[in-house]
């Protein structure tokens, strides 16, 4: 289990709401509150810029940090994000930011401190670029886009 260094920025969470935590030891994913002051609703095509009411800093240049929408939300209520996935730099200390999205049908209201998203930890390769004329022939070579069919 690694450690990440959190600051609680809305004095809400730890007094009206649990401190996001793993629904359960297996959880890949910690789930992020909507930490808005009154209910949101969110009609079709609407996108917002909703609070967690944390921020975290990983300092770890070898991770990186992940937001992803619920699967239930998601597939259920068209609720995922704006950028479809939050991509969370291990040198950001400023606020965790949601960026929530109704891409659905209906209108969804969203109620302060409701888990909407997930953060989760992934390691990163952080590569140099080495720039070649020719590269390595490869058995794919440049095919792409559905080149090897779908039988
Ligand atoms: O869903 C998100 C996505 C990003 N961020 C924060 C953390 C991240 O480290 C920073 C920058 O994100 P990104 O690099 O994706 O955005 P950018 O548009 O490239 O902004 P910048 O120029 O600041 O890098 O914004 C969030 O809080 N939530
Ligand atoms: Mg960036």
């Amino acid at each position: 289990m690694s450690r990440l260094q959190v600051k609680v920025l809305d004095d809400r969470i730890g007094r009206d709401f649990d401190l996001p935590q793993r629904a359960t030891a297996g959880s890949a994913g910690i789930d992020l509150r909507a930490m808005v002051e009154t209910p949101i609703t969110l009609s079709p095509g609407d996108c917002e810029l909703l609070p967690t009411g944390l921020s975290v800093y990983i300092a770890d240049p070898n991770l990186a940090g992940m937001i992803l929408p619920r699967s239930g939300l998601g597939h259920k209520h068209g609720i995922v994000l704006g950028n479809l996935v939050g991509l969370i730099d291990s040198d950001y200390q400023g606020p965790l930011m949601m960026s929530c999205w109704n891409r659905g049908t209906k209108d969804f209201t969203i109620e302060p401190g409701e888990r909407i998203a997930q953060f989760v930890l992934v390691p990163i390769v952080a590569a140099e670029l080495d720039v070649v004329d020719e590269f390595d022939a490869s058995e794919r070579g440049a095919g792409g886009f559905g080149s090897t069919g779908t039988a």
